[in-house]
């Protein structure tokens, strides 16, 4: 294996946990279309410092022009190519020392792509990376248009951990994030006007209905009142929010010394907007610790506050649609505001 896996000269270089890597004569990044034979990954991606990374390819693709843009970069930012056009599986895009890339949905395939990336910026020879993802999920008992930034990735039993099988063995690996990088998010994000942030951990699931206790979905087996009950322990043992990919994010980029940390705007309901109008009565409500509704529109005259979250597909909901739009971008700004100001402190 190669010496400088893992520290020298003070910088801190993302290594595999691999050792037949280096017995191979060529390593082919099937996924992304890229090659150690193939492309001059050190050329091409060495002074990388930032990756974000996100679901959707369009998203991923408007940050990585807004950054452009936020640095100041040259002309031509509009042009920007996406370096894994040869695949439809993943987009890719840099600009300046940050990549933005798309990693689809749910734990098998950002750990696909984060397998992929990892032995790039390996092969690359970066250091000094830092990895966020920013996405959006489904927050529980907090404000409109939060952000969250993420301490801990749980599991569905609140655990902190994540089980990859491997062969038939469970592995159990570690999902803390790196909580010097969550500080100082949250410190760049006091200094945004109307940025509603809070730091907390995030709840991952393998589903995007059940896993995370919807009523809508083509199968429901459990009760409304089981719904808020789990809602509530979740909110109890600490979650703010529930998305799809943080525990397998957080093992994985822990294990291949990235600092890493998550970012995500709440974007949706966990609860209709009838459970929304029931919890706000529940006896915990009132203590403003309800677990129970993730708002997208700002709370109507004369409303209780936690409401107006409509079935799919009704006017509101495709109003609300619109009207969140802004939170993805509310929450790219954390990225652009922390790489110019701050974060060029930090590389
Ligand atoms: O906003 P993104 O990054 O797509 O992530 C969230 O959105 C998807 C579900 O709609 C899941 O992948 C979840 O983690
Ligand atoms: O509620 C939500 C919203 C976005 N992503 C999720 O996984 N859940």
């Amino acid at each position: 294996m190669r010496p400088d896996r893992n520290t020298y000269d003070g910088k801190r270089f993302v290594h595999v946990k691999n050792p037949y890597l280096d017995t191979m004569d060529e390593d082919i990044l099937y996924h992304l279309d890229l090659g150690t034979k193939t492309h001059n990954l050190p050329a091409m991606f060495g002074d990388v410092k930032f990756v974000c990374v996100g679901g959707s390819p369009n998203r991923m693709k408007a940050f990585a022009l807004f950054m452009h843009k936020e640095l100041g970069l040259a002309e031509g930012g509009e042009d920007i190519k996406d370096i894994c056009a040869g695949t439809d599986r993943y987009c890719m895009f840099k600009t300046g020392p940050v990549l933005s890339i798309s990693h689809g949905m749910g734990v098998p395939s950002i750990s696909i792509m984060l397998h992929e990336l990892i032995k790039l910026l390996h092969h690359a020879r970066c250091c000094d990376v830092t990895v966020i993802r920013i996405g959006t999920s489904g927050g529980i008992g907090i404000a409109p248009g939060s952000v969250v930034i993420t301490d801990t990735a749980v599991d569905s039993f609140f655990k902190p951990q994540f089980e990859q099988v491997i062969l038939d063995n469970v592995v159990t690996r570690s999902t803390e994030l790196d909580k010097e990088l969550a500080e100082e998010l949250f410190n760049c994000s006091k200094k945004i006007l109307n940025f509603p942030t809070l730091i907390g951990h995030t709840m991952c699931t393998y589903d995007f209905y059940e896993g995370q206790a919807r009523l809508d979905g083509a199968l429901c087996s459990f009760s409304r009142e089981s719904k808020l009950d789990y809602l509530k322990r979740a909110y109890k043992a600490g979650v703010r929010n529930i998305e799809m990919e943080s525990t397998v994010f957080a093992a994985m980029c822990g294990l291949c010394g990235l600092k890493d940390r998550q970012v995500c705007g709440r974007r949706s309901n966990v609860a209709s907007r009838a459970e929304c109008a029931k919890s706000a009565r529940a006896p915990c409500a009132k203590s403003a610790r309800a677990p129970a509704a993730i708002h997208r529109t700002p709370p109507r005259p004369g409303s209780s506050g936690l409401f107006s979250v409509q079935p799919p597909g009704s006017t509101l909901q495709r109003r609300r649609h619109r009207t969140t739009r802004p939170l993805y971008w509310l929450s790219f700004h954390v990225g652009p505001k922390y790489t110019i100001r701050e974060a060029k402190k930090l590389v």
